[in-house]
């Protein structure tokens, strides 16, 4: 399985419309891959909190229509990173969308965890509430959105539900690179699983960001990781290794659920 990971460089001094233009031209220029995977909120910038709420655009409005047409002209399954959703009915969202080759919407996941504690991301998006998975014929996917990271419950729960591969989508501050670097790792070695974890670069509202997008195996061993600043991170793997190391390996099976709180003295 052939996958294109596009950093993108999110800065201040491009318009959104030229940014959509230019990741459109750069998803076309992946045929050939079978996914690509873009990083979260790449239009605004996942710090420009600001912006969240001019940028918020409905499900199907701009960003969508221009990935569907990417997705479709490349001929590949293209997880777009995430847009503000401005939900008619409700607040904002952090939501990601997935298309297939054909250029149909395959999948949109809220961010269930939002960043920010008291400001930002967690005051000004509503959180969403369901696991979302997206069968490929190569391999499932589990969709996630850059603090998820942090959640391995979330994980977990992908995992229950067939991914293979988890996605993580996001714009990753350089101040806690290491942070990124170590967690795909952790999250691909407890559950498994492929990491396909894509990041910004470039600086937005002031944040540097980490770039160093990140393909690790089932086994912990990193594929390929990119530098800092823009660069498409082109890497091929055997999807069948998960099954393959869930099998060798089965400490998944070992799992003991249900656990008791310690008892008060
Ligand atoms: N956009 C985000 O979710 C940022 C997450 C982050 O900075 C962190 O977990 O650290």
């Amino acid at each position: 399985m052939r996958a294109s990971v596009i950093q993108i460089a999110v800065n201040e001094d491009e318009s959104v419309e030229a940014r959509r233009r230019r990741v459109a031209a750069s998803v076309r220029e992946q045929a050939g891959a079978d996914l690509v995977v873009l990083p979260e909120l790449w239009t605004t910038g996942a710090f420009a909190y600001e912006e969240f709420g001019r940028e918020a655009e409905p499900l199907e409005g701009p960003t969508y229509e221009a990935m569907a047409k990417a997705a479709s002209d490349a001929g590949v399954w293209l997880h777009a990173g995430s847009i503000p959703e401005r939900d008619p009915d409700g607040p904002l969202y952090n939501t990601s969308l997935v298309f297939s080759p054909s250029g149909d919407l395959a999948a949109a996941y809220r961010k269930i965890h939002r960043f920010g504690f008291d400001k930002g991301e967690a005051v000004l998006m509503g959180a969403g509430a369901e696991l979302v998975t997206v069968r490929l014929p190569e391999t499932t996917l589990g969709l996630s959105t850059c603090y998820d990271l942090r959640f391995p419950e979330l994980y977990r729960g992908l995992v229950d539900a067939g991914a293979e591969t988890l996605v993580v989508s996001a714009g990753w501050p350089e101040r806690r690179r290491s942070h990124w670097t170590l967690l795909a790792q952790a999250r691909a070695v407890e559950n498994q699983a492929f990491v396909v974890a894509c990041g910004t670069a470039g600086t937005h509202a002031g944040v540097p960001q980490a770039g160093h997008s990140i393909v690790v195996d089932p086994w912990g061993e990193v594929l390929a990781r990119a530098g800092a600043g823009e660069e498409v991170l082109a890497v091929e793997f055997d999807p069948g290794k998960a099954a393959a190391t869930r099998e060798q390996f089965p400490a998944l099976k070992d799992r003991m659920l249900g656990l008791q709180p310690p008892r008060r003295p």
